[in-house]
């Protein structure tokens, strides 16, 4: 096949099996999806790596005959293959290669450390912990937060918000609204991968913030400087204003090419929540012109959580 390129069965956290991009090289198969047009157009890829445990090395994930079935295997197919159903939604409905927006290869590391309850974007790469089994499973096997880590990364190039009180609970919001488009069967955030023991819960809930703790008006914003000041509480209410724009519309993906846009073209890094309102607002009007029912839909969305 060109470029040795292979497509694969593999098994996912949950057990579920799905079809990833391998490539052939050296006489094994690397967990490297060279399917997408960055490939074509600067040679990067998609490419999943394991830090087997550790926290340092991360090694590269081979399999002799293709079939990524083995259970230390799940984690890194779940991570290559929401990777790349992240790179085609922002390629192909935003118009954006990458999260550079110029094909950057997209790299993953997962099993990083022990019992590990966190993922992250780690400025160049994502990283993800097994969890403990309890609190978390491995968590690249949740749709939304492959999309939640991937999307910090567009944060970056794009609003560049700093990662602190007002700017930070709105780069958790931006990451959390755009999983919501990509995973859009629910309003939750993480469910998937979330205490395997409990039904129901999720680590966030946008419709309803309060639900997982967090605040869902303006007048409940909670003043901390814990967690950068409070970055995954604060959130709640931005998250709040997507989910009442997202439904008022009757559409996932306008609101959230509206919330690219405004990142996109609209946002700095000191944009505090007024400011993310404006900027959403003046993203709207230059979609969709200021006249446009989504302009007053969306006036409604801030206002209706305490934000002008
Ligand atoms: C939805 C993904 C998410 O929130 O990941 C985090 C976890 C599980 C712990 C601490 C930080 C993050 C994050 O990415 O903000
Ligand atoms: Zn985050």
């Amino acid at each position: 096949a060109v470029n040795h390129v292979h497509s694969a069965t593999g098994v996912g956290v949950r057990g579920d099996t799905k079809s990833i991009n391998t490539t052939y090289k050296n006489g094994t198969y690397y967990m490297e999806d060279r399917t997408k047009y960055m490939y074509s157009q600067k040679g990067s890829t998609i490419n999943t790596y394991t830090f087997n445990n550790g926290t340092s090395s991360q090694y590269y994930m081979t399999d002799a005959d293709n079939t990524w079935n083995a259970s230390t295997q799940r984690a890194a197919v779940d991570a290559h293959y929401y990777a790349g159903k992240v790179y085609d939604y922002y390629y192909n409905s935003l118009g954006r290669n990458s999260y550079d927006g110029n094909g950057h290869a997209i790299i993953s590391g997962v099993r990083y450390s022990s019992r590990y309850n966190n993922a992250f974007w780690e400025g160049t790469q994502m990283v993800y912990g097994d969890g403990d089994g309890s609190t978390f499973i491995a968590l690249s096997g949740a749709y939304d937060v492959v999309a939640h880590e991937l999307t910090h990364a567009v944060t970056e190039y794009t609003s560049g918000l700093v990662y602190s009180y007002q700017s930070g609970a709105l780069n958790e919001s931006w990451s959390d609204a755009m999983a919501s488009v990509m995973d859009s069967n629910d309003w939750l955030i993480g469910e998937d991968v979330y205490t395997p023991g409990i039904s129901g819960d999720a680590l966030r809930s946008m419709s309803n913030p309060a639900a997982e703790g967090q605040p869902a008006h303006m007048n409940q914003y909670v003043n901390t400087s814990s967690d950068n000041g409070g970055v995954h509480t604060n959130s709640g209410i931005p998250n709040k204003a997507f989910y009442n724009f997202a439904t008022s519309i009757g559409s996932r993906s306008i609101a959230g090419k509206i919330w690219y846009t405004a990142s996109r073209d609209y946002m700095t890094s000191s944009t505090n929540f007024s400011g993310a309102r404006a900027a959403t607002l003046s993203a709207c009007a230059a979609l969709y012109g200021s006249g446009s029912s989504y302009y007053t839909s969306l006036k409604n969305a801030w206002s209706a959580v305490g934000v002008y």
